[in-house]
């Protein structure tokens, strides 16, 4: 396991009962711990042959943006409903608490182009299966998923078992 799990706070009952929610201001917060989880994700990306990197707000752009920095690629933001000006897709999904809907421009992937997504952390896999799906129907291709954090039970990786998905840091126990 990465040196950067002892950067994630772990709070019980938020924002739920129930739920161990797994809290990356922590991480971010501190220089070490934000480079530390920037230089494993990227670590992940090694030999990966990609065109654009996109972001699932919130948490994802955080990660995403210096990612793509860091290897001279773009950043798509896959954004939450309303947010974005021009035409858009959108997908609704269900997630460990709750419902949401994202959306990205339609003309922010263009066909044939290989796509990273990354977010801070993959639970149930709704999430990042929708932003792959919105990708895809742009006619992109979907080459990896990186995620900083994992809550193996959620078993999101055999939702998306058709996708190469990799983390750095993986919790068992919501
Ligand atoms: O794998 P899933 O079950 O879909 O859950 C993971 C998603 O949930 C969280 O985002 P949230 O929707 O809470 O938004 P935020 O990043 O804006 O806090 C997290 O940042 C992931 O995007
Ligand atoms: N347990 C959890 N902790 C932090 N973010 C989450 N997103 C979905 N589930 C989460």
């Amino acid at each position: 396991m990465s040196e950067v799990e002892k950067y994630i706070k772990s709070i019980p009952d938020f924002p739920q009962p129930g739920i161990i929610f797994r809290d990356v201001t922590s991480v971010t917060e501190d220089p070490e711990g934000m480079k530390l989880a920037i230089d494993e994700m990227d670590k992940l990306l090694e030999g990966v042959d990609y065109d654009v990197i996109a972001g699932a707000e919130s948490r994802g752009f955080i990660f995403g943006a210096p990612l793509a920095y860091k290897n001279g690629k773009g950043l798509v933001l896959v954004r939450k409903k309303g947010k974005l000006p021009r035409e858009t897709v959108e997908m609704s999904y269900d997630l460990e608490y709750g419902q949401a809907t994202i959306e990205i421009h339609k003309d922010s992937i263009k066909p044939g182009e290989k796509v990273v997504l990354v977010d801070d952390l993959i639970a149930t896999g709704g999430t990042i299966e929708a932003a792959a799906k919105l990708i895809e129907s742009l006619g992109g291709i979907v080459v990896k998923m990186v995620f900083l954090i994992e809550l193996t039970d959620l078993k999101g990786r055999e939702r998306l078992s058709k996708y190469d998905v990799a983390s750095v840091v993986q919790f068992e126990g919501e």
